[in-house]
């Protein structure tokens, strides 16, 4: 019998995408999508045409721990190559005033990919153009589809280093672990009842003493339970608030 994986073993039977940056201008933006894919899970760097990647030099410097292992490791491949061995994925800004016709249509999002993905049995790499002029027309004719992040059709070209992370964050189903994919679940302190109560109560002095008039407080106590009810109060919270209004109905009146 084959053992459950635990919580913390990668999906297995999916192959992570590689991620392929073309002729990448700056060796900074190759460190910055290291360093993304290093946080998400993804291991297999490709490189068309890169700059010169010095040890001492700005990608090894924005790569932090992908340093050790993903950018040592990329592999150097031709644009040829990548577009026979691979059902590429072409990573490129669009906006609706795209021609439907244009070579950037029809796409994807990051998150449908992140749905379909998985489903897709070649192996697969995602393609991230130049920092100036993105991939040219040529190169999005030969790739097998379109990737864009949504963003504003004012603005939509982000920077590649930002445009790779977004796109490896929403795949990272694909490669972490479940319970890698989300926060740790903090139990939540929530404010105890009687201490609620009590804040409440302390509400009511607070109001007798500032001699909120008299027929409106049972509708102001309505209202403030509403708010600090909404508010879904943890513990510390609720002392915080209860030792300042103590504090504020104590007070001995002045002059
Ligand atoms: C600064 S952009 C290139 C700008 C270029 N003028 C263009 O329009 O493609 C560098 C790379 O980031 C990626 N990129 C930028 N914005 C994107 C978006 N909204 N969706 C997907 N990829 C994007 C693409 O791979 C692009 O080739």
């Amino acid at each position: 019998m084959t053992p459950e994986p635990s919580a913390t073993e990668p999906p297995s039977d999916r192959t992570p995408p590689a991620v392929a940056v073309v002729d990448a201008q700056f060796p900074g933006n190759v460190g910055t999508i290291a360093r993304a894919m290093k946080n998400f899970g993804f291991e297999d760097l490709l490189l068309v045409d890169p700059p010169e990647l010095d040890p001492d030099g700005e990608a090894y410097g924005f790569a932090g721990h992908a340093r050790e292992d993903v950018l040592p490791n990329a592999t150097e491949i031709s644009f040829d190559r990548l577009v026979t061995e691979y059902h590429t994925i072409g990573c490129t800004a669009v906006t609706n005033e795209d021609d439907r016709s244009h070579v950037r249509f029809p796409f994807s999002t990051p998150a449908d990919l992140a749905e379909r993905l998985p489903t897709v049995e070649a192996p697969t790499a995602l393609v991230f153009g130049r920092e100036r002029v993105g991939l040219t027309n040529e190169e999005l004719a030969r790739i097998d589809e379109i990737c864009s992040i949504p963003a504003s059709d004012e603005y939509p070209v982000l920077n590649l280093g930002q445009a790779a992370t977004i796109t490896l964050y929403e795949l990272r189903s694909l490669t972490l672990a479940d319970d890698e994919t989300q926060l740790p679940d903090v139990e939540r302190v929530r404010a105890p009842e009687p201490t609620v109560d009590r804040l409440y109560d302390q509400w009511a002095d607070l109001l007798a003493e500032i001699n909120h008039p008299e027929e409106k407080r049972d509708k102001t106590m309505r209202m403030l339970r509403r708010v600090f009810g909404r508010a879904d109060l943890t513990e510390r919270e609720a002392n915080t608030l209860l030792g300042i209004l103590r504090r504020a109905t104590e007070r001995p009146a002045e002059n």
